[in-house]
């Protein structure tokens, strides 16, 4: 599976001031960027298309100008609105020189707007404008209003459909509120790679939307198109979730099969040695959650599945999924799944929580979700236990332990915050939502943004649970790599079964897609 590194706005604002006072024209090699992919957008049909630019007094201001000053060279309606008194000087210049008009409104037939008024020296509240409907809106470097740091929002924040980022990806486009803002992402290497520090984040590269493929591939064209522009050192790269080369061959051929990292069985496997799943699931209250993370461990793949639940739900797993087989006990399992659909049933929370000491005993790999998460501040954890929480569980979870303080930091930093809590608690942590974030104790942070929200349906989580419980029984990584891993095939799932987002399908569904 491949990653892309993620750091925060200030980490990509000091990798630049060395290359700055070199004379690297960091400014001119974005802007470069920024206008091709407005460029693509387009359909390369720019001749006397509207494009207005919203320009802001700093840095993001002037690579706005100087895309629109390429733009406008290119035939482009260039128009821009400079929000602020003072607008980048060299960057208006340049934009005036190519023939650009400065206009006082935003008029409602442009369309595309750039958003250039804020990037990562934005700090405090901004109130951002309304946009015209019909317009496409690229945010330049990140949505103005967006914490590049945090993902945080205080005030508004533009909406963009795409944002062309420079440097590397920020933080800030991934979580939060920034992750529902930043729309579809597009890296523009600018030359800072030796400059970078260590990574805040890792980001998983998991397949652009297939609705978005056609513009993928006019971005590959225009990105190997070096001769149309003076800064040929200058190299794009398309990161819409994926590689170029991995979006083009998925536009051409849909993924099937396994997802990336997961291996199928050896050829000389046997049931045992592929990896056992005990898994904890259902009462009488919720028995689908039974069949659905039973469901999803067999269909995800593994030797066996062993399952225990209340009597009411087990004769729907068996009439389901007959090669499950009922146990009271975890005893031969390498993997262990406890808590989708458990509610308040004594026995099977009973059940949930031997199962966890068992695995902690035992150093097996165990997967605590939903109401089994209730458990979590009697137990001793460890690195192997990963707790899967959706936020509203997240609080509870940090309220439990004793973690109050984390709770603010959660909605202002919940990168930082899950960071903190997975050091705390000595367990690794998947948080569930539009971005997964998933961290181990002391290591860097995975996330991954499905853009798949059809995934928010009762039961999805309960399918999560069982893939995760498979992938971590049969395939060797560090715990965190495998949460990832599962993830991804969670959502690559959900596109599978939804090419076009539509969100009309049920969790049980996704136990088909998921041999397909
Ligand atoms: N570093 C580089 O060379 C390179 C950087 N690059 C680009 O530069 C961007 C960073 O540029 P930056 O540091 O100039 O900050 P930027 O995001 O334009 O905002 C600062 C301006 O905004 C204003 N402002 C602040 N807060 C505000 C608020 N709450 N509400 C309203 N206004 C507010 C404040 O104005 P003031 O209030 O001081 O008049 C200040 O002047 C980066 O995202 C990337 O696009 C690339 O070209 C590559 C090379
Ligand atoms: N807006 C969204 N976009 C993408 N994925 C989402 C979104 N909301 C939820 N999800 C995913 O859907 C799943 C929902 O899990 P959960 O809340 O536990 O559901 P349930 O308990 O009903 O099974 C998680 O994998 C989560 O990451
Ligand atoms: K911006």
């Amino acid at each position: 599976m491949r990653y892309e590194p993620v750091w925060t706005g200030a980490q990509i604002h000091s990798a630049e001031a060395p290359l700055l006072r070199a004379g690297e024209p960091l400014m001119r090699r974005a802007a470069w960027g920024l206008a091709q992919h407005v460029l693509s957008l387009l359909g390369g049909q720019a001749y006397g298309r509207r494009v207005v630019g919203l320009i802001g007094s700093g840095n993001n201001g002037g690579d706005g100008l100087w895309a629109l000053a390429l733009l406008r060279r290119r035939g482009v309606d260039a128009r821009a609105v400079l929000v602020r008194q003072r607008a980048h000087p060299e960057g208006l210049a340049a934009f005036r020189a190519a023939g650009g008009r400065v206009v006082q409104e935003l008029e409602a037939d442009a369309d595309v707007v750039i958003d250039a008024i804020l990037g990562t020296g934005f700090r405090g509240e901004f109130q951002a404008p309304e946009l015209p409907d019909r317009a496409l809106v690229v945010a330049c470097d990140l949505p103005s209003g967006v914490d590049a740091d945090t993902g945080q929002v205080r005030g508004t924040a533009i909406q963009a459909d795409h944002t062309v980022t420079f440097g590397g990806l920020k933080t800030g486009l991934l979580v939060g509120e920034g992750g529902l803002r930043s729309g579809q992402l597009h890296l523009v290497d600018i030359g800072l790679g030796p400059q970078l520090p260590p990574p805040d984040a890792h980001c998983v590269a998991a397949g652009a939307a297939r609705e978005t493929m056609g513009e993928v591939e006019g971005d590959r064209e225009a990105a190997h198109d070096t001769s149309r522009t003076p800064m040929d050192s200058a190299d794009l790269r398309e990161v819409s979730g994926a590689p170029v080369s991995q979006a083009a061959t998925l536009h051409m051929r849909p993924p099937v099969g396994p997802g990336p990292l997961l291996r199928g069985p050896a050829p000389g496997a046997h049931k045992y040695s592929r990896g056992t799943v005990h898994v904890v699931a259902g009462s009488a209250q919720y028995p689908g959650a039974a069949v659905l993370s039973v469901g999803a461990t067999v269909r995800t793949g593994v030797g066996m599945v062993t399952f225990q639940t209340a009597q009411q739900a087990a004769d729907r797993v068996i009439s389901s999924f007959p090669e499950a087989v009922a146990a009271a006990e975890p005893s031969r399992a390498s993997a262990v799944v406890v808590g989708p659909g458990l509610g308040e049933d004594p026995a099977q929370l009973l059940a949930a929580q031997q199962a966890i000491r068992w695995a902690v005993q035992e150093e097996t790999p165990c997967v605590v979700d939903a109401s089994a998460l209730a458990l979590v501040p009697q137990l001793k954890l460890s690195q192997n236990i990963l707790l899967t929480p959706h936020l509203g569980e997240m609080r509870r979870l940090l309220r439990s332990c004793g973690h109050p303080d984390l709770l603010e930091l959660l909605s202002t930093d919940p990168l930082q915050a899950v960071r903190s809590a997975a050091e705390r608690l000595q367990a690794t942590l998947l948080l569930k939502g539009p971005t997964t974030i998933i961290a181990s104790p002391g290591g860097t942070p995975i996330l991954h943004r499905g853009s798949t929200p059809g995934l928010a349906t009762a039961g999805s989580g309960d399918v999560l649970a069982g893939i995760l419980g498979a992938v971590t029984a049969t395939q060797k990584a560090p715990i965190d790599q495998l949460a990832a891993a599962a993830a991804a095939r969670h959502v690559q799932a959900a596109r599978l079964l939804d090419p076009h987002g539509t969100g009309a399908f049920g969790a049980a569904q996704l136990l088909e897609a998921l041999t397909v």
